[in-house]
């Protein structure tokens, strides 16, 4: 199976755990993208009553045009469930997310979800975090100082840049990626990140995740990370 395949394994099986009723949070990315058409697809077949809510313009739209009901976040109450993708999880079943600049509003939306679940094909799977760039949303005002001070820091900042200017966020914000190639001390380079200012929010989701479903080639694994 390629990555398309498991990604699209991983997000057919996810919706197996949405029930009629549920209030759920819609994660943003490729794989989320399998999800939300098999979504869809539940949604049209069973009739099934879902309020969702999405973690990205891009899967708002998507979700809306499969019939689905999407809400903005401070219009529910609560949240049952958030599927989401990662880019990659670690053996504590700690995450780095935000490849597809939206890490923002995905934590947003997961602290105000009672239960998590991330969705991913098995390269996603590493023991330490890091390899991936750790990605972080800065407000463009200052941001030059704050790449500086990320410099300085020695975390190997860059703008994350398209051909014709940098990447903006849904909330018109710039990205700035790490190139560490290896976390240690996950918890302790949150708190120096949280501690930035300017830094809108960074890609580090600590402690968050409750399921994860990982596709493989003999079928999706699905590992219980906490309660
Ligand atoms: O965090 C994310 C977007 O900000 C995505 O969930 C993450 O990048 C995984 O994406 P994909 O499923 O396309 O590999």
């Amino acid at each position: 199976m390629n990555q398309d395949q498991l990604k699209e394994q991983v997000g057919r099986e996810a919706v197996k755990f949405v029930e009629d009723g549920m209030y759920l949070g819609l994660g943003t990315g490729s794989t989320v993208r399998y999800m939300v058409d098999a979504l869809g697809e539940r949604v049209a077949n069973e009739h099934l009553n879902l309020v969702c809510v999405a973690t990205s313009e891009r899967t708002a739209q998507q979700a809306a045009e499969l019939g689905i009901t999407v809400r903005n976040l401070d219009d529910v109450d609560h949240l049952d469930l958030t599927i989401d993708g990662a880019d990659e999880i670690d053996d504590n079943f700690q995450g780095i997310k935000g490849g597809g600049a939206a890490h923002l509003w995905e934590k947003i939306v997961a602290i105000n979800s009672t239960k998590n679940m991330w969705i991913v094909d098995e390269s996603k799977m590493v023991h330490k975090l890091g390899q991936f760039p750790l990605p972080l949303e800065v407000i463009p005002f200052g941001s030059t100082h704050v790449l500086k001070k990320l410099t300085d820091m020695g975390l190997h900042p860059t703008f994350r840049m398209t051909e014709t200017g940098h990447v903006m966020t849904d909330s018109e914000n710039y990205v700035i990626d790490l190139h560490l190639n290896e976390i240690d001390h996950p918890h302790e380079l949150a708190a120096q990140l949280d501690g930035i200012v300017g830094v809108v929010e960074h890609g580090l989701f600590l402690d968050m995740v409750n399921t994860v479903i990982v596709g493989r080639s003999d079928g999706p694994e699905v590992l219980r990370a906490r309660d």
